[in-house]
């Protein structure tokens, strides 16, 4: 159902990447997504916010097909994986990145086995040239590169979310997935992590889809938000679109206590001006 939430600002002519229309998920008798739209445009990160329990990272799941959807679609770099056979949704998969809450790494591997658990997967690469690129995304995300061979339990939490982010970029992708990618972090680390997604969007061309509840990371990093509530995309725009909107979750979130501690001055500042004061704190 097109038109249900409000959409600012100018988005015409802009290359959509991710497109869904009219999406419900339901389990059992309760619905969690109502005919929910929304759209990402190549090249922007996008901050995916809402309360908590409102649906996000069941919307999350949804577009990469680990939970069924009642009704809607979904169209993914302008395909529509329920129109694919399997070789070419497997191609699909494969620009597609996703770091889901806690890294998610696999215990019993090493960093340099764990990013190339998706090598292995779609790719028939011999061993040396794996290595080589486990290497390279090692790097690409700041980890020393002794990290290679060390296990999850060795990492600190903000090392677990870069290799989690270096697995999540094996494949070169083209849209990445973020849940939730500062939480547990202290605000120094998380927002080393904001500037290095911000720099991996700049130097690889990546879109990002980011859920997050961290205001820092919406002010500093994020192009466009959108925000869920009441099972539907309640408004989408810039954090000035947000400052400006009157529904009454939007104003507490973004002009609550929280949000004055980390932008002083709102209310008429521009984004620029608004990363600004949050990175000087
Ligand atoms: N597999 C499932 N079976 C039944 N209910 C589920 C399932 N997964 C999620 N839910 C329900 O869907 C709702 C949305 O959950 P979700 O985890 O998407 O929220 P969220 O917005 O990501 O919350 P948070 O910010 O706390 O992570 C919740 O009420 C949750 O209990």
């Amino acid at each position: 159902m097109d038109g249900q939430h409000t959409e600012t600002g100018n988005n015409e002519g802009r290359d959509v990447v991710l497109s869904a229309r009219g999406v419900t998920v339901a389990f059992g008798s309760k619905v969690v997504l109502d005919h929910l739209d929304l759209d990402i445009y190549r090249g922007e990160i996008l901050g995916f916010v809402g309360a908590s329990g409102t649906g996000k990272s069941v919307l999350m799941r949804t577009v990469l097909r680990l939970l069924p959807r009642r009704s809607g679609t979904i169209k993914i770099l302008g395909q529509d994986f329920d129109e694919l056979d399997e070789p070419q949704r497997n191609a699909l998969d494969m620009r597609l990145g996703v770091l889901f809450q806690q890294g998610a790494l696999f215990s019993s591997l090493t960093v340099r086995e764990n990013i190339q658990v998706p090598m292995r997967e779609y790719l028939d690469l011999p061993q040396s040239l794996m290595d080589e690129l486990a290497q390279l995304k090692i790097r690409l995300v700041g980890l020393a590169a002794d990290a290679a061979d060390k296990y999850p339990s060795e990492l600190s939490g903000g090392m677990i979310k870069r290799a989690a982010l270096a697995r999540a970029l094996a494949l070169d992708p083209e849209l990445v997935f973020l849940d939730e990618p500062t939480s547990g972090l202290d605000p120094i680390g998380a927002a080393e992590f904001d500037e290095l997604i911000a720099r991996l969007r700049d130097t690889l061309g990546l879109t990002v889809y980011m859920v997050t509840h961290d205001l820092d990371s919406l002010f500093s990093v994020c192009d466009r938000i959108a925000v869920l509530g009441k099972k539907r995309v309640l408004v989408e725009g810039t954090i000035d679109d947000m400052l400006a909107c009157d529904d009454p979750w939007v104003q507490a979130y973004f002009k609550g206590k929280r949000a004055r501690s980390v932008v002083p001055q709102r209310g008429h500042a521009g984004k620029d001006s608004l990363a600004q004061d949050s990175r000087g704190k």
